[in-house]
């Protein structure tokens, strides 16, 4: 039976990335996706803008919605102080059990824990079944129209505070119009526009912070 190409990504990392190194992970994922096979990693020109958000949050919990082959969770998790931690929710198996062993050949599986199941039903549970009182960080990183629904239930949940930094990627390609909309237009949240350029290609793209003002 083939590989996927996510299979193929993680195996290029195992066999040329340093075992415990998030930033040569990150490189090296970088190097496939740009020169062999193009991969929805968030890459890193966005991933820098990623990178000063999160330093921004200096998050204690932060959560990802879609960790796909666990880039962005690598390059998050490697910025959290101690005792910080991130959580990353992925509802599809092969996906999850490729960043399971991304995030753990990177050595950040101690600051991260990979929820399995759809943002829908994981987002109810964090408070009780995880333990989150409210998170500082949200990195939306999923499917582009789910976006806003996830953003309303994280507030219906009661999971954000004043002060909670919201990150959402792929602004402008695909695009995630009624997100943008609804953050621009709230009056819960204060909105900052980054533009960037679609990961390993010179494509127009951008990320959207969106702070809850409570
Ligand atoms: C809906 N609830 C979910 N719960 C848990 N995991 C989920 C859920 N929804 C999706 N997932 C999981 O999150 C991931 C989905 C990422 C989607 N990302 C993109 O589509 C995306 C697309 C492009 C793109 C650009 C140009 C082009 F020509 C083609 C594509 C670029 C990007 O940076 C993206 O992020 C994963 F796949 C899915 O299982
Ligand atoms: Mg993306």
């Amino acid at each position: 039976m083939n590989q996927s190409k996510e299979q193929r990504i993680l195996n290029f990392v195992l066999q040329n990335a340093v075992r415990g190194d998030p930033c040569s992970v990150m490189d090296t994922i970088d190097k496939y996706c740009s020169q062999k096979e193009w991969a929805m990693n968030v890459g890193n020109e966005k991933g820098l803008i990623l990178d000063k958000t999160v330093e921004e949050a200096n998050p204690s919990v932060a959560l990802e919605l879609g960790t796909y082959c666990g880039y962005s969770a690598v390059r998050i998790s490697r910025l959290l102080k101690a005792g910080a931690r991130l959580l990353t929710v992925e509802f599809n198996p092969e996906f999850a059990a490729i960043a399971k062993q991304m995030i753990e050949f990177a050595g950040v599986q101690d600051k991260v824990k990979l929820l399995e199941g759809p943002s829908e039903e994981i987002i109810p549970q964090l408070k009780k079944k995880y333990e989150v009182d409210t998170l500082d960080f949200v990195f939306l990183d999923h499917w582009k129209d789910r976006y806003t629904p996830d953003t309303i239930l994280l507030q219906e949940c009661n999971l954000l505070r004043k002060g909670s930094i919201l990150l959402a990627d792929n602004i402008i390609f695909p695009g995630a119009p009624d997100f943008l909309n609804y953050v621009r237009k709230s009056p819960h949240f204060k909105c900052t526009n980054y533009p960037s350029h679609l990961e390993y290609m010179q494509v127009e793209d951008a990320m959207e912070k969106a702070v809850f003002l409570g």
